[in-house]
């Protein structure tokens, strides 16, 4: 696909420039369009604009560099000026999960509407939803805007990249879906912005609202359903003495399963996934479907219960106390090529632990910042030797390539007891036995 050399008069706005919003703009620049990029967060239009990446996205800061250079792209506060300058305005603001009912926490998204409906959008322009959101809310956004924004239409495009392949999956994405209403010209205005990217081959799926909607909650809960299955089997594993590991591949071969996520370890975490899964629950019972999705509950609980078992192995090899005990834990990030610590897996079982009076030396190659935001308590190392150095174990709980390729004689001389868990399956056993180390893992002798 060339990229740069559309020349199309459309102007576009992307809201909120987090993990999606930040790839979606610089993207957008790429093929070609005027894009201004907005966000509430001063610190991050600062970095944005003197041509830094606010986390870590392989690839994202060269696109950044040269698509500032080119003029095409800038980055503001002002809301206002985005509504007024732009035809098309993408929504990429975040949908925690709500503290309290798990729901999805619509304020962000309602903020970004109104702040557009505010700065005056033009007639004749359109709004794109891309945040993952409950089923009715296009609906809703687009009563809004007839009323307060006549002449403005909405569409809703959902996201499907994949932090740490966040450039590739935008510009060379899977598939295409357009939630639009009849009559409009929504469908034709996507069209346009997505030419060079349709014209490479990706497939089209146009839909109403509350399909464009369900179609990316349902991928999602589809992709943690997958996972709690290997996991759930990996707990069979555990009490009958198999391999998670062996079974996962010799499943994997029927190309009806498939091997994709299917990658038995300590589970999914994340700012996507969890949430997501969380919200279509509560959605789909505010609707009376909730018996439906049901099975999604013990999908979390599956997922939740890797963490405890982790924590209890973990706690076992210590001899069943872990005060004042030193753990190692290699891996802070949700998963490896990542900076995000957003319902972290590795963190959670680090914390647990630290709680339970240990004192735990976390390293990461990303994500050691934002994890220190968030658990001021953990010891950070700078590399892996130091954390692990007095260790009395060395827990494997995010799968970074440099791990996998960590030798174990860089460890032997520097812990304090040689046993290693590998909550992600992917150090080879046989390796770290050899040198002498007692490994365990999850659902795998
Ligand atoms: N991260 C992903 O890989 C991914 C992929 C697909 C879909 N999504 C969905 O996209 C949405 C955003 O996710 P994210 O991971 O980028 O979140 P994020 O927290 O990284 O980014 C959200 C950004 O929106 C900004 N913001 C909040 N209110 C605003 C407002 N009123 N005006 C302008 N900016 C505002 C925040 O300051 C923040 O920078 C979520 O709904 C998420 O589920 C995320
Ligand atoms: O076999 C596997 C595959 C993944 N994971 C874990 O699952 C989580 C999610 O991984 P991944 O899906 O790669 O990360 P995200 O960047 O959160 O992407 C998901 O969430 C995004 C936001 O909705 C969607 O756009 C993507 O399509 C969807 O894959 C991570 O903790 C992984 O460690 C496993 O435990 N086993």
């Amino acid at each position: 696909m060339g990229t740069t050399t559309v020349v199309d008069p459309l102007r576009i706005s992307v809201i909120g420039t987090g993990y999606l919003g930040a790839t979606h703009a610089v993207c957008m620049a790429e093929l070609g369009f005027e894009v201004i990029g907005v966000d509430v967060d001063p610190g991050k239009i600062k970095r944005l604009t003197a041509g830094e990446v606010p986390f870590f996205e392989p690839g994202l800061e060269e696109l950044l560099r040269k698509n500032l250079e080119s003029g095409r792209l800038s980055f503001t506060t002002s809301l206002a000026d985005a509504a007024s300058a732009a035809d098309v305005h993408f929504v990429c603001v975040g949908t925690p999960q709500h503290p309290e009912s798990n729901s999805a926490d619509m304020r962000y998204v309602d903020a970004a509407v109104s702040g557009l409906i505010a700065g005056g959008l033009r007639p004749g322009s359109l709004v794109v939803g891309k945040s993952t959101v409950p089923a009715g809310t296009a609906a809703r956004l687009a009563a809004w805007l007839s009323e307060q924004a006549p002449g403005v239409e909405l569409a809703w495009n959902p996201e499907f990249l994949r932090e740490g392949f966040a450039v590739d999956d935008t510009l060379r994405p899977d598939r295409l879906v357009f939630g639009v209403a009849p009559g409009g010209n929504a469908e034709a205005t996507l069209h346009r912005v997505y030419a060079s990217v349709i014209a490479a081959g990706t497939p089209v799926v146009t839909v109403d609202y509350p399909t464009a909607e369900l179609v990316k909650v349902a991928a999602n809960a589809f992709l943690a359903t997958k996972i709690s299955f290997i996991n759930a089997m990996a707990e069979v594993c555990e009490v009958t003495g198999a391999d998670v590991t062996h079974l996962s591949k010799a499943i994997s071969y029927d190309t009806r399963i498939g091997g994709r996520f299917l990658h038995a370890g300590l589970g999914f975490g994340g700012g996507c996934l969890p949430k997501d899964i969380r919200a279509f629950q509560a959605r789909a019972t505010e609707l009376g479907a909730g018996q439906a999705v049901a099975f999604l509950a013990e999908v979390d609980a599956i997922n939740l219960r890797r963490r405890t078992r982790t924590v209890t192995l973990a706690t076992e090899a210590l001899g069943g106390d872990v005060t004042g005990k030193k753990v190692a834990v290699l891996g802070a990030a949700f998963k490896p090529n990542s900076d995000d610590i957003r319902d972290s897996p590795a963190l959670a079982v680090a914390d647990t632990l630290r709680k339970a009076g240990a004192t735990v030396a976390v390293y990461d190659p990303a994500a050691i910042p934002n994890a220190q935001r968030a658990y001021p308590e953990i010891i950070y190392a700078d590399n892996a030797v130091d954390a692990a150095t007095g260790a009395h174990i060395v827990l494997h709980l995010t799968e970074w390539t440099e791990f996998r390729e960590l030798a174990p004689n860089a460890l032997t001389a520097v812990v304090a007891a040689r046993t290693i868990i590998d909550g992600r399956n992917t150090l080879n056993p046989a390796q770290w036995r050899a040198a002498g180390w007692t490994y365990h893992a999850l659902g795998r002798p």
